[in-house]
């Protein structure tokens, strides 16, 4: 399988090249070299990947002239807290890690937005490298620099911007991912192609069956047309404030909502977000006139994904409460990415009531 380099361009941040690609991880060191100039590498690894793929990563910077640590963290999204964050940074002071330290997070977007995080504040910041090994991370997490921490109150809601110098995904580390991991970034896949275009949703329709069973030149295009996809709304609006990179946020308001009032890991992100598209485009049905075959089609290529609707319930005005932490929320309202068809969204305020009102119908739609 050959090497894809898709480039981000930020106007105000170095731009670093995303690689895909098999094997990728035993090259890690020198594609590091070519961008850094580190004595120090800290390899940040969760207990579940480090087992799997860390002797390859470290001998790799090794090789490349690092001297190569590691900290391993818990595995899931209790993970990304400021518990753990505060014990790396103190473990980094420990080790007398200087501001020239490269962090490398090596494992999914909860060690990519903690990992990235910590070196976005360690010493003020220090560089780092991320090593996405879950689907979701490959195609969504390790690009375009949103790192953080959750608090029991809301998902993400401590963090920063803060680019990696390169994205180095190896696409042989998915062979040991499990299938419940697989669908989640599955979600985060048909969610770029809701909303970048017919092409790239319809081309995924086509390939759901051969991405579930994981058809090596299906997975390798599925991640570089999400990248390329989220490079370019990234390259446009790095810091979600000219409107373009909300876009991204798609399905994320009830999804969120969903993963605090379950509590954390009780359901996936993917999971979540994929619930949350399908509230979105039945909100889309009711105020901005999203027509039914492209509510239909999303159920359809969602199913086909391995992501069946969600079982949950919670009380509405609940759930409203959850979503208000939102950070689309302006003055106190909240305001969802609606597709009007496939490839064309907007940001809709809507009022409190009607999202209650939607919410009770999407609760007892599922009662049937
Ligand atoms: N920063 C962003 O732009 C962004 C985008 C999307 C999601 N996210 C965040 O990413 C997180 C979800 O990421 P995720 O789905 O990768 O979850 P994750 O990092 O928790 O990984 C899922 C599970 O798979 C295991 N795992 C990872 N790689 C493996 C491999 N190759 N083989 C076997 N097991 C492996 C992990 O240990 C974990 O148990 C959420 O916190 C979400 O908010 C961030
Ligand atoms: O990169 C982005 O921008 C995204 O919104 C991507 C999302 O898939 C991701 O889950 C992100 O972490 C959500 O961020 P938040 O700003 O809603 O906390
Ligand atoms: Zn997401």
């Amino acid at each position: 399988m050959a090497i894809a380099r898709i480039v981000v361009n930020i106007a105000d941040a170095a731009s670093y090249d995303v690689r895909i690609g098999a094997e990728l991880i035993e090259k890690l060191g020198g594609y590091l070299r070519d961008v850094n100039q580190s004595d120090t590498a800290l390899v940040i690894t969760d207990e579940n990947v480090g087992p799997l793929y860390l002797g390859a990563a470290k001998a790799s910077l090794v090789e490349a002239g690092y001297r190569a640590l590691d900290i391993t963290v818990p595995a899931g999204e209790g993970a990304k807290s400021v518990a753990v964050a505060s014990e790396i940074w103190a473990a980094m002071a420990d080790l007398k890690l200087g501001r020239d330290v490269l962090v490398v997070a090596l494992g999914g977007g909860v060690v990519g937005d903690l990992a990235g995080f910590v070196a976005a504040t360690y010493m003020r910041g220090v560089a780092f490298a991320q090593v996405p090994t879950t689907l979701l991370s490959m195609v969504d997490s390790s690009v375009g620099g949103k790192t953080g921490v959750n608090l029991d109150q809301g998902k993400n809601l401590v963090g920063c911007f803060k680019q990696p110098i390169q994205v180095c995904a190896s696409t042989s580390a998915l062979a040991t991912l499990p299938e419940r991991e697989w669908t989640c970034g599955c979600a985060e896949i048909a969610k770029s192609a809701v909303i970048d275009s017919d092409e790239f949703f319809f081309w995924l329709a086509d390939s759901a069956e051969a991405l579930a069973r994981r058809d090596e030149g299906v997975v390798a295009e599925a991640i570089a047309r999400s990248v390329v996809f989220k490079a370019n709304v990234v390259a446009e609006d790095e810091t979600e404030s000219k409107g373009v990179r909300e876009c991204l946020n798609y399905g994320h308001t009830l999804g969120h909502a969903i993963e605090a009032l379950a509590g954390f890991g009780t359901f996936s992100h993917g999971e979540a977000v994929a619930e949350g598209m399908r509230f979105a485009m039945r909100l889309g049905a009711a105020c901005v006139g999203t027509p039914t075959d492209v509510v239909l089609a999303q159920d359809e290529l969602l199913d086909n994904l391995g992501l069946p609707a969600l079982s949950w319930s919670a009380e509405p005005e609940s759930v409203l409460d959850a979503m208000k932490g939102d950070k689309k929320v302006r003055g106190g309202r909240l305001r969802f990415v609606l597709p009007r068809e496939v490839g064309l969204w907007e940001v809709v305020e809507i009022d409190d009531e009607t999202v209650l009102e939607h919410l009770g119908a999407w609760a007892r739609s599922k009662e049937v």
